[in-house]
């Protein structure tokens, strides 16, 4: 059975070019000009797109006593909507500290459900001999990714010489460290301030999270990661302090990469004002939205290539959830959503506006974070042998985005009333369709795979033969030259 994708315009990280996508089964099998196949997909006067990956969710996550109500099925359904192919969820361990067995319990509450494809990050919550000799055997399985939190003090926060451990491990395996970067204890400082004060609104969320504390945690993270001799990848970067910190590593020659989030590139902290204490509270996450001038960094970022990928940090709550922060801004569950809009705006805000280019889009939609999670060319890419991950984008399916008619069982958007211009027409992963625009798609639980991603990645590799170049040598001294009696 082969379906043939014709009459659009690919669009991939480095050209665009009218061409048509041949697929037998699920992969790409050519592309070129008057294919035919056993079935047609339309996609006159649109976009074929690799499918996006969001390489930052955390669907049905444990978090600050509840659980985010978004769920493996309804998020990949959200996906296929809005164009995701795969995501890539953040494994937490469990009382038992263990990540194998934390890598059990996902897979029993994830694979049943997913619609598209899922990768996996497992969090380093803490260090200790049994998380030292697991590591190994995860990334055996194909996560070659372990994220620190150096926020949530009491909770998920590692200190220092734990991230140092676990970074130097992480040289080891050839696998890369990720960090939330906020310092967690000047965040429980302020909150305690402002809560003595009587802020007790979600406004305190940002006042206690200035970007101060995301810009020391960004330096600090990325000096650990250069003592420890492996590259970083550092999560949701809303601010120019952290983006000043990545780009000053960059130039140094710094394997660092730095992804922005959706919703910091086109909502403001004016969210956190609002009068309406649901609305504000809706919009509590970590870090907090941002002033304009922190919004346009990062949008130069992109389009610089300072910054490379695009993702949500979907860890979505309800309002029912939010209001377990009603005496007091910390006890807000800490999330927002954008899964199934995060192409539709990033496209509106950021290509119809002159901002990115098409090219540039695809690349920190799908390219850029493939390569970087060592998953390329099989996903962002559209070449023979490749995943049949693809979107037919159509740049004149214009929505405005609302909750009512979101695939997402959130019972908000944070993105509500905005007006984008362009959607997917078509969601194919690995071959199958599972997003038609007016068709009345339906999940597909169970029809996703768990996607292991090799270790060393070539920018791993390559510091690694760097920093064993430059390591530092044991000097033979002659003992004539040793002061003696000491
Ligand atoms: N970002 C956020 O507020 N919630 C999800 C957990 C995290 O990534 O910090
Ligand atoms: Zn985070």
């Amino acid at each position: 059975m082969t379906k043939v994708i014709k009459g659009g315009t690919i669009v991939t990280a480095d050209r665009s070019w009218k061409a048509d996508v041949l697929i037998e089964g699920e992969t790409i099998r050519a592309i070129g000009e008057n294919l035919s196949g056993d079935e047609v997909i339309d996609a006159s006067e649109a976009y074929v797109i690799p499918g996006g990956i969001d390489p930052h969710t955390h669907l049905e996550m444990p978090f600050m006593g509840t659980r985010a109500a978004e769920t493996f099925t309804s998020g990949t359904f959200a996906a296929a909507a809005g164009g995701t192919t795969m995501l890539v969820d953040f494994v937490l361990p469990g009382p038992d500290g263990s990540l194998l067995n934390a890598i059990e319990d996902w897979n029993g509450r994830a694979l049943p459900q997913i619609s598209v494809d899922l990768g996996y990050h497992m969090a380093i919550t803490g260090w200790s001999e049994q998380i030292h000799a697991e590591m190994p055997e995860v990334v055996k399985r194909g996560v070659n990714t372990f994220k620190h939190f150096m926020a949530y003090k009491g909770a998920l926060m590692v200190e220092d010489d734990e991230m140092f451990a676990s970074f130097q491990r992480c040289a080891e395996l050839g696998a890369l460290p990720l960090v939330h970067a906020e310092n967690g204890d000047l965040v429980a400082a302020l909150q305690e301030k402002y809560m003595a004060a009587g802020t007790t609104g979600p406004e305190g969320h940002a006042y206690s999270r200035p970007p101060e504390v995301e810009g020391e945690a960004a330096n600090r993270a990325i000096m650990i990661a250069d003592a420890a001799g492996v590259p970083l990848y550092i999560v949701h970067v809303s601010c120019e302090q952290a983006h000043e910190a990545i780009r000053r590593a960059r130039q140094k020659g710094m394997r660092v990469y730095g992804e922005p989030l959706i919703q910091h590139l086109v909502l403001d902290e004016r969210e956190y004002f609002h009068a309406d204490w649901e609305h504000a509270a809706r919009r509590v996450m970590s870090p907090p939205f941002r002033d304009r001038g922190h919004q346009d960094s990062l949008w130069a970022g992109l389009a610089a290539g300072s910054l490379q990928v695009v993702a949500t940090d979907h860890a979505a709550f309800t309002t029912e959830q939010k209001r377990m922060g009603l005496k007091g801004f910390p006890s807000i569950p800490n999330g927002t959503g954008g899964l199934e809009d995060r192409l539709a705006v990033l496209w509106s805000k950021g290509v119809e506006s002159g901002r990115l280019t098409p090219e540039e889009f695809v690349a920190v939609t799908s390219t850029n974070i493939a390569k970087i999670l060592n998953v390329y060319p099989r996903k962002g890419a559209i070449v023979e042998g490749a995943d049949a991950d693809l979107v037919v984008w159509d740049p004149k399916l214009s929505k405005t985005i609302t909750a009512a008619t979101q695939k997402s069982i959130i019972d908000y958007n944070v993105f509500e009333g905005i007006e984008v211009s362009a959607q997917p027409r078509y969601t194919l992963s690995r071959g199958d369709v599972v997003w038609a625009h007016g068709q009345n798609s339906q999940p597909q639980p169970g029809r996703g795979r768990f996607i292991p991603r090799p270790a060393f990645p070539s920018a791993h590799k390559a510091l690694s033969a760097w920093k064993s170049l430059n390591s530092p040598r044991r000097i033979e001294r002659d003992p004539q030259n040793i002061p003696s009696g000491v």
